[in-house]
């Protein structure tokens, strides 16, 4: 059964010859430049080579204990291996805690990761210079490790509803903190099921008196050098999710324990020693840590999706099925144009997303140096962005990678296909941070205010003034932008007369907004993706592109862009002005043959287009994905592996099987 370490499947050799454009050039352009893919590559030699980063066997066939031991034994080493990094820590930290190297090494999720994802950027956002000073080298250093204790048995959205308190007691300077009931109890924080001792805690600050809303806290959970619980923490792991099993998320709950003053993270507001209160100069700046995260989800949804793409496609090349034409060889499934349909648009989107998530990122580190200096001007636009691009890529990358697993059959609902890890950690990113729906309606909300009053930031600067641009059929990239933009518009205009019409029956506001949800959720996609594909389509202006590389990226930029717009046809009928024009048929011809015509222009680079993203087949960990196309030997190597393959005939036969055989029932 063994085959030659040079096997190449001659239909993915077929693939690769002929590439008409420089797959070099993508990989730098995704990476951020030639030195950038030079650096990943010298770290994924680095970490990928160490032997003792290897699993034995797969995690699959591991306890739930010992999956979470195992992953961090790894997760530790590699912590180790940062001291010695060729390229420098911080660039190898954010490599680690990603979807890419990261998880080819930790595949059930990274017990460290609330350390360096939330616990890290809360102090940096909260903490005063002193806190800092004080906690940021020892958790920096690894001394203390620390996770994020927001979310409650009893409220996750609801920050204002959170039950645990921090009461100030002046005599002593200490905070009480206490846990009023069951559904008081933290409960989700990832790492703090084990791992973390330490946790920066939301809680509601009470003084003299009176509820000042959540704050931060920084609290010592376990014991320095025994890992016991502290005396008054009530702490555990609560069990088996649908993915990242080894992020070992927790609960938590407090018996009158009790921290310095000098523990509330004092860098937006303070108790000062006799109670006072000072405000901060924005009640929402305590959830900047959240808006953190919302922006880095989006460039790890973009990566995990990126690797579903890239199994899905390598496969579809390799696997041959049915006939196409009566009496040929079977066809390989990518040539159906059914199969095209499925994992050409999600192709496209790895590339909008991550356009899009770039556009987010550097909005996050200029609102957040102004932030620094006392600017908060920009927190709105950043928080409706991060809040829209959060939602719309963990949604969108999330069905896509569905669709990605379905496109391979039965093989792809192996585990070792990847696909139901890989699935679990970005529909996870649908919930974390923010459920969806919640989002959604907090981007409405930005909209619907910015419409009205006529004034907003960057990102819905369309909605002040009357929209320009052509009104009939226009085949252009920027006329179909125009389109996205129009019904953007329109659904925002339509939201906000439901409102109006629920105000004029008399409904209270807060009753008109929930009759008009569906609406102001609708408003809110478009948005969204009006923002994805203006990304998409400017970034194709600007940049140093060769033209085969311009050429491909503007076929998948049109590709999606179509693709996202006859999919969502439905809401154009809500926009009336199309109605009335009828443009919504015309458009739909003119639209769905070009979509058609792109899909057999852009089947043939399939293959050297996920090349260019060059992930290692660690970082792939798929036998369906791999790069040599060696599909069938790979899973027959994975079989091999379960321990049922271990002998012939499995103990429980004796057991079970062998008495009700016999038993005649
Ligand atoms: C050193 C580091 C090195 C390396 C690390 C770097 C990179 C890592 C790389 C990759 C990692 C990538 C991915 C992660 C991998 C693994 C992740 C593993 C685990 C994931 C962790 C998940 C953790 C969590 O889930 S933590 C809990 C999150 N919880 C939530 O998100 C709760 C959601 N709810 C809310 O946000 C709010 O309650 C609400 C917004 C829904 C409502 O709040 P509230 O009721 O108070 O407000 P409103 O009345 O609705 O609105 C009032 C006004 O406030 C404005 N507003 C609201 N929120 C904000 C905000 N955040 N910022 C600014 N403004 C805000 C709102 O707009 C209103 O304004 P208006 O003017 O009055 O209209
Ligand atoms: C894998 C994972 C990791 C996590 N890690 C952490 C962590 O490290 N730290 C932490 O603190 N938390 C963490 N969480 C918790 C997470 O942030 C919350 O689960 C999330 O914010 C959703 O809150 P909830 O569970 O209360 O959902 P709910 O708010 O109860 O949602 C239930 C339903 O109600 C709907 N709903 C709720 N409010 C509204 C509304 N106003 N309008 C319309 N519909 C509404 C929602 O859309 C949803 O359909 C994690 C969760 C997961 C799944």
């Amino acid at each position: 059964m063994s085959q030659k370490e040079t096997y190449e499947n001659p239909d993915l050799k077929k693939e690769r010859q002929n590439c008409p454009f420089n797959k070099e050039e993508i990989t730098n352009l995704l990476d951020g430049g030639k030195e950038k893919t030079a650096e990943r590559k010298q770290l994924e030699n680095y970490i990928l080579s160490d032997e003792q980063l290897k699993d034995a066997v797969p995690m699959e066939y591991l306890s739930h204990a010992d999956k979470y031991a195992e992953e961090l034994r790894k997760a530790c080493l590699l912590m180790h291996k940062l001291e010695n990094s060729p390229a420098g820590q911080v660039p190898t930290l954010r490599a680690l805690m990603g979807a890419g190297l990261g998880s080819a090494v930790l595949k059930e999720g990274n017990p460290l990761a609330l350390h360096y994802v939330m616990f890290i950027p809360a102090l940096m956002g909260q903490g005063t210079i002193d806190q800092q000073a004080k906690w940021l080298a020892k958790a920096y250093n690894l001394n203390i490790i620390g996770t994020y204790a927001q979310t409650e048995l009893g409220h996750g959205t609801f920050l204002r509803g959170l039950e645990t308190t921090a009461t100030y007691d002046p005599n002593t300077q200490e905070f009480v903190l206490e846990s009023p009931s069951l559904t008081a109890y933290k409960w989700w924080p990832g790492s703090l099921g084990k791992t973390a001792n330490y946790a920066v805690v939301m809680a509601q600050l009470y003084t003299k008196g009176k509820c000042e809303g959540t704050h931060p806290f920084m609290v010592q959970l376990r014991d320095e050098e025994t890992h016991e619980p502290l005396p008054g923490i009530v702490i555990g792991e609560i069990g088996p999710k649908l993915g990242m099993n080894t992020n070992d998320n927790g609960y938590l709950g407090f018996e009158k324990f009790r921290i310095p003053r000098d523990q509330l993270l004092m860098k937006h507001s303070q108790v000062l020693e006799d109670g006072t209160y000072v405000k901060p100069t924005n009640s929402k700046l305590s959830y900047a840590t959240m808006v953190f995260v919302r922006v880095v989800v989006c460039q790890d949804v973009t990566t995990n999706l990126r690797k579903a793409v890239t199994i899905a496609t390598r496969y579809s090349c390799v696997r041959r099925q049915s006939e196409l034409k009566p009496g040929d060889r079977e066809p390989q499934v990518m040539d159906y144009q059914a199969q095209q349909n499925k994992l050409l648009p999600p192709l496209a989107a790895t590339f909008a997303f991550q356009l899009a998530s770039d556009h987010l990122w550097n909005l996050y580190n200029t609102a957040n140096n102004n932030i620094e200096q006392g600017d908060l001007e920009l927190l709105p636009d950043l928080h409706g962005l991060s809040c829209a691009l959060k939602a719309l890529c963990s949604s969108e990358g999330a069905n896509f990678v569905e669709v990605c697993r379905q496109s391979c059959g039965g093989h792809g609902y192996m585990a070792c296909s990847n696909f139901p890890r890989i699935y679990g950690q970005v529909t996870a990113a649908e919930t974390y941070e923010g459920e969806n729906t919640v989002l959604w309606l907090q981007v409405a909300r930005y909209l619907v205010k910015t419409r009205k009053e006529q004034t907003g930031g960057l990102s819905v600067k369309y909605l002040i003034g009357e929209e320009k641009g052509p009104k009939t059929v226009d085949t252009t990239l920027e006329g179909i932008v125009h389109l996205y933009r129009r019904t953007a518009v329109g659904l925002v205009d339509v939201a906000i007369a439901e409102l109006e019409k629920s105000g004029r029956k008399g409904e209270a506001p807060h009753d008109a907004w929930n009759h008009a949800a569906v609406y102001l959720i609708k408003a809110a996609q478009a948005h969204a993706r009006l923002f994805v594909v203006e990304s998409f389509v400017n970034s194709l202006k600007v940049g140093n592109l060769s033209a085969p590389v311009r050429t491909v990226l503007s076929q998948l930029c049109e590709l999606f862009i179509i693709y996202w717009l006859l999919e969502r046809s439905g809401e154009l009928f809500f926009v009336r002005q199309f109605i009335k024009k009828r443009l919504v048929t015309v458009e739909f011809q003119v639209r769905t043959l070009l979509y058609v015509k792109l899909l057999a222009a852009i089947r043939p680079q399939a293959v050297n287009l996920v090349d260019s993203f060059d992930l290692r087949d660690e970082i792939l960990a798929s036998p369906l994905g791999c790069w040599d196309g060696n599909v069938y030997q790979r899973l027959f190597d994975e079989a091999a592996k379960s321990p049922l393959n271990q002998s012939s005939v499995h103990e429980s036969f004796h057991k079970y099987l062998k008495p009700l055989l016999k038993s005649n029932l």
